[in-house]
């Protein structure tokens, strides 16, 4: 047997270098590259490898780990899963700062390999800098919280055991039905242990993303449940994206004239404009989504994990005869609300579907229904682009919360900008291909109704975890994925606060995004939440701490957000009206280096919802009798829905 003697760190550069995947018919090497922030506990392993010999990966250099490996997470996703960068950093706080990427990744289905270091293997200097000792059991370090929030999880004491670590790392990461954060715990000595690694570890693997075939009986389940109904719906989910089933819905679609909802992580799978595309659907989904899915009779997931926002915490079909079927290429997820099930590939099983569903002339009952629901959308759409603060008397989207704030956002900010209008222009101005990238705030609520996606894979929305941060982070990986467009990060200002430094990678790399900022002075959606709940503005205001009363109820901060950016050497804006938000946005698409539009939006100036209802904790019992109210109504929602 050949053998190669190398540390565990440079056989796993070079194994990882070996790997390629197979779609289609089409060969791409898997990881394209490394984010890195190097401390003790891995810079003289796996920092060393890397000086020694990258192979082809891309080496980054990340700011925050969480962002780095956010950025990682957006790579993968914008590139349908079919090519992944790795992550390393160093031991104890360095790898904590991943956990929360980890949980992104697995929460939403997207490969991420991760690489923390780890304490010593040996256990000869211990405590370690930054290892936390606990009394009972001298093996939990830091790296176990992954394992909560990792699809693969394991540690390598020993050189020999990465071998295994990284095949079935590898078997993870490329499952298209269980895929997510794989975490290779690599304590610092073994890091750096040398070994005789066979040379067959590292030979040419070429893992092939198979298309799972649809079975004769799942489909003929699905058959017989078809053709007994006269108003399907269809949910178009990531799945769709994954599985480039994108032209293949729009035929069946068409076909056998059955609408369609687009999910947050399905969206832009087919433009707005397709005539069946009733786009965002539930919680935060419009108006036509929302009412075909109320009447449906039946529901055709595919590629869905049907999370509470998409079904409206099951509460959103409410005909009596709604009965569900289910595409998808996870078992566990097919199994959901009862559905009738064909467990595999989107493309296969909705061609092999149409071949059936063709022998028996099928076609939906809809009439009119489908053309009046998006017309309705339309008109409100326009009215939300129109919604314009003129004078005191102005009742913003989400009224009777807060409406006396409003003069005093104008007069401190100098801004009557809303919301849904600064959607509207942006929507219309930037360029058809460019990609929009967000994750959480009031921001994802109002894309996912009013976004109108121009161009297919336009929108890039992380909701599975809805993680403040992801942003701009996610617009970096975005960009990396797809460098020929622009890009452009929906942040609202508690997500901004919360985690931009991947902006200095932009800048690090010369790979220009563009921050779009919204400054709504306030953790806004969570103040609408409450205050929807019978609870006083409480804790989510950008407000000073008010010396008369000891509260968070002073004066608004004023926060310069442009300046803030400008330090990095981001090329910044300030837009406070319409035409100075028009002259930012052509004049940054002329940059080469990243930007930013500090936006400032009068608060409740988002969208409220259309049909739909959340489930969420509600006090049972409280002083405040608007609580009590809040609580009562949950319960009648709440009989409404599912139980399951
Ligand atoms: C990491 C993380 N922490 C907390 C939350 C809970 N959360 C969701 S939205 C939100 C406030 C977002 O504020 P901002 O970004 O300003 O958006 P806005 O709602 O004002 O549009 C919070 C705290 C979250 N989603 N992610
Ligand atoms: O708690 C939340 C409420 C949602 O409206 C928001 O978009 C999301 O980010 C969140 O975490
Ligand atoms: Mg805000």
């Amino acid at each position: 047997m050949k053998t190669i003697r190398l540390t565990t760190a440079q056989a796993l550069i070079k194994f990882l270098n070996q790997q390629y995947v197979e779609f289609d018919g089409e060969e791409e090497k898997f990881v394209k590259g490394i984010f890195t922030i190097f401390g003790h506990g891995n810079v003289l392993g796996l920092g060393q490898a890397l000086e020694e010999d990258p192979g082809d990966m891309e080496v980054y250099q990340g700011r925050n780990e969480q962002g780095m490996a956010h950025a990682a997470v957006a790579f993968a996703k914008q590139k349908h899963r079919k090519q992944i960068m790795a992550c390393t950093s160093s031991v104890g706080p360095g790898a904590a700062n991943m956990v929360t990427a980890a949980a992104t990744a697995s929460a939403n289905n997207i490969p991420v390999l991760l690489l923390p270091g780890d304490t010593f293997a040996t256990r000869q200097p211990d405590p370690v800098l930054q290892q936390i000792e606990h009394t009972h059991d001298l093996t939990l370090t830091t790296n176990d919280a992954f394992r909560a929030v990792s699809k693969y999880w394991d540690r390598v004491n020993r050189p020999e055991q990465l071998m295994t670590a990284m095949i079935n790392a590898m078997r993870v990461l490329t499952d298209p039905a269980d895929t997510g954060a794989v975490t290779i715990a690599l304590p610092q000595d073994v890091q750096g242990e040398v070994y005789d690694f066979p040379e067959y570890f590292f030979k040419k693997r070429v893992h092939r993303i198979e298309r799972r075939v649809p079975t004769e009986s799942d489909l003929r389940d699905a058959v017989e449940l078809i053709k007994g109904k006269k108003k399907p719906i269809i949910l178009c989910g990531g799945g769709v994206r994954y599985s480039e089933a994108a032209d293949s819905l729009k035929r069946f679609a068409k076909k056998f004239n059955i609408p369609y909802g687009e999910t947050q992580a399905g969206k832009s799978a087919i433009e707005s404009f397709h005539a069946y595309n009733l786009g965002g659907i539930g919680v935060t989904g419009n108006l036509a989504a929302n009412l075909i899915a109320k009447e449906a009779d039946l529901v055709i997931g595919v590629g869905t994990r049907y999370s509470d926002f998409t079904t409206a915490s099951k509460q959103l079909f409410q005909n009596p005869e709604v009965d569900f079927l289910t595409i998808n290429v996870s078992e566990y997820h097919a199994n959901k609300l009862d559905a009738v099930k064909i467990v595999a590939d989107a493309k296969l099983a909705l061609t092999a579907l149409e071949l059936e569903l063709e022998k028996i002339a099928y076609r939906s009952g809809y009439t009119r229904e489908i053309e009046s629901a998006k017309d309705a959308w339309k008109a409100e759409l326009n009215r939300l682009h129109q919604v314009r603060y003129k004078d005191e008397r102005f009742k913003p989207e989400v009224a009777g919360h807060l409406d006396e704030v409003l003069p005093e956002f104008v007069e401190t900010y100098h801004s009557c900008l809303t919301q849904t209008e600064v959607i509207g222009q942006i929507n219309k101005l930037i360029d058809e291909d460019a990609i929009i990238i967000g994750a959480a705030g009031s921001l994802p609520g109002d894309l996912q109704r009013m976004w109108e996606s121009r161009r297919p894979n336009t929108y890039h929305m992380e909701y599975g975890y809805s993680c403040m941060g992801y942003e701009i982070s996610g617009a970096l990986g975005v960009k990396l994925a797809e460098p020929d467009k622009e890009v452009y990060a929906m942040v609202g200002d508690g997500s901004y606060l919360m985690l931009h430094s991947e902006l200095v990678t932009s800048i690090q790399e010369g790979k220009k995004v563009n921050v779009l900022l919204f400054d709504n002075a306030s953790f806004g959606c969570i103040n609408n939440l409450q205050m929807e709940n019978g609870m006083g503005s409480f804790g989510t205001e950008f407000r000073y701490r008010n010396p008369e009363t000891g509260q968070l109820d002073g004066g608004l901060i004023k926060m310069d957000f442009a300046q803030s950016a400008a330090g990095y050497g981001v090329k910044t804006y300030k837009a406070s009206t319409l035409e100075e938000l028009r002259a930012a946005i052509e004049d940054a698409k002329k940059q080469t280096v990243s930007t930013l539009i500090d936006i400032k939006v009068l608060p409740k100036t988002m969208t409220g919802g259309y049909e739909s209802w959340w489930h969420v904790g509600i006090a049972a019992v409280s002083d405040n009798p608007k609580v009590r109210e809040a609580y009562q109504n949950k319960e009648i929602h709440l009989k409404k829905a599912r139980k399951y």
